[in-house]
C-alpha cells in the first residue's frame, strides 16, 4: 500500500469568477520514497500541499495517508492525525527563538507526552543523523540558516510521521546551505526510511529526490526518476522546466 495516494483530486476556488486551480491530479508515493514536486508559478503546487496537509477540503476526489482519508476525520481529529502522521519542514523554518535547538526538536513529542529518557534518546539519534549534536544547547539566534533547516528537518523527523511535507525549504538558503541541507536530507531519508514530498522551485534541491513530478496548470504533465546519476538527472529537470514555461525560474543563473 502506498503511503501518500492521491485519487483524482480537483479544487475549484469559489469566488466572482470560479477558479480551478488543480484538475484530475492522480499520484501516489511509496513508503520511503523522496518525491519533488515543480511547476511554473500558479500551477497549483502550494494548492496541492495545503489539501494533502489536510489545510483546504478538495472539490472532487480524496487523498488517503497511510491508508486514511483525512478529508473525512472531524476537526479535532484532523489536527490529531496532522500532528501524528504529518511532519512539515517550512521555508522560513518556524523555529521558537525562545528555545533551544533540542527543546524545538523534541517539542513534537513533548506534546505527545512521550518519557523524557525516551526523548533524550531520540533526539541524540536523529541530530547524530543530521550532524547538528554540537549546537543542541544552542538558541536560534547563533546558528546559521542552514543549520536551522536541519533543526526544523530533525523536528519533522523525531516522530516517524507517515509522511513530510516540505513547502521550499531552500527557499531561504544560499547555494552552498542549500546542498549541505538537501543532502542530509536525502541521506537521513534513506536512513530512516521516510517519505518525503517536497514542493521547490528549485531544480539544484529537486535533484536530490528519486523522482520529481511537475504540474503545469493544475495539471499533471510529466514526471522524471533520478536514476543512478544526479548531475544528468539535475540536466533533465531543467530542460523540462524550459519546455515548461513560466516565469519564476531564471535557469541561465542555475548551476549545478
Ligand atoms: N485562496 C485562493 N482563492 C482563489 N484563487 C486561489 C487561491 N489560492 C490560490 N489561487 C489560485 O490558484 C492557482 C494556483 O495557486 P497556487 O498558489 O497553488 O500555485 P503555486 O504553483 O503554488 O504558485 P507559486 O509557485 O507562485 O507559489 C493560482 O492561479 C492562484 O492565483
Amino acid at each position: 500500500m502506498p503511503i501518500l495516494d492521491v485519487r483524482h483530486l480537483s479544487k475549484i476556488y469559489e469566488g466572482k469568477v470560479a477558479h480551478q486551480a488543480l484538475h484530475n491530479i492522480r499520484f501516489t508515493v511509496e513508503q520511503g520514497e523522496f518525491v519533488g514536486i515543480m511547476g511554473p508559478s500558479g500551477s497549483g503546487k502550494t494548492t496541492l500541499l495545503n489539501l494533502i496537509a489536510t489545510m483546504d477540503q478538495p472539490t472532487a476526489g480524496e487523498v488517503m495517508i497511510n491508508g486514511r482519508n483525512p478529508h473525512l476525520l472531524s476537526r479535532n481529529e484532523a489536527a490529531l492525525f496532522r500532528r501524528r502522521e504529518l511532519g512539515f519542514v517550512f521555508q522560513h523554518f518556524n523555529l521558537l527563538d525562545t528555545l533551544t535547538v533540542e527543546e524545538n526538536i523534541v517539542l513534537p513529542l513533548m506534546l505527545e507526552s512521550a518519557p523524557l529518557n525516551m526523548m533524550e534518546d531520540k533526539v541524540k539519534h536523529i541530530a547524530a543523523q543530521l550532524g547538528i549534536g554540537s549546537i543542541l544547547p544552542k538558541r536560534t539566534y547563533e546558528i546559521s540558516g542552514g543549520q536551522m533547516q536541519l533543526a526544523a528537518i530533525a523536528r519533522a523527523l523525531i516522530q516517524e510521521p507517515s509522511l513530510i511535507l516540505a513547502d521550499e525549504p531552500t527557499g531561504n538558503l544560499d547555494s552552498k546551505a542549500s546542498r549541505e541541507v538537501m543532502s542530509t536530507l536525502s541521506a537521513s531519508s534513506r536512513e530512516a526510511s521516510a517519505t518525503i514530498l517536497m514542493v521547490t522551485h528549485d531544480p539544484v534541491a529537486a535533484s536530490y529526490c528519486d523522482r520529481v513530478l511537475f504540474i503545469k496548470d493544475g495539471q499533471l504533465y510529466n514526471e522524471l526518476y533520478c536514476g543512478d546519476h544526479r548531475q544528468a538527472f539535475f540536466q533533465r529537470i531543467i530542460d523540462m522546466l524550459a519546455l515548461l514555461g513560466g516565469k519564476s525560474h531564471d535557469l541561465s543563473t542555475i548551476r549545478f
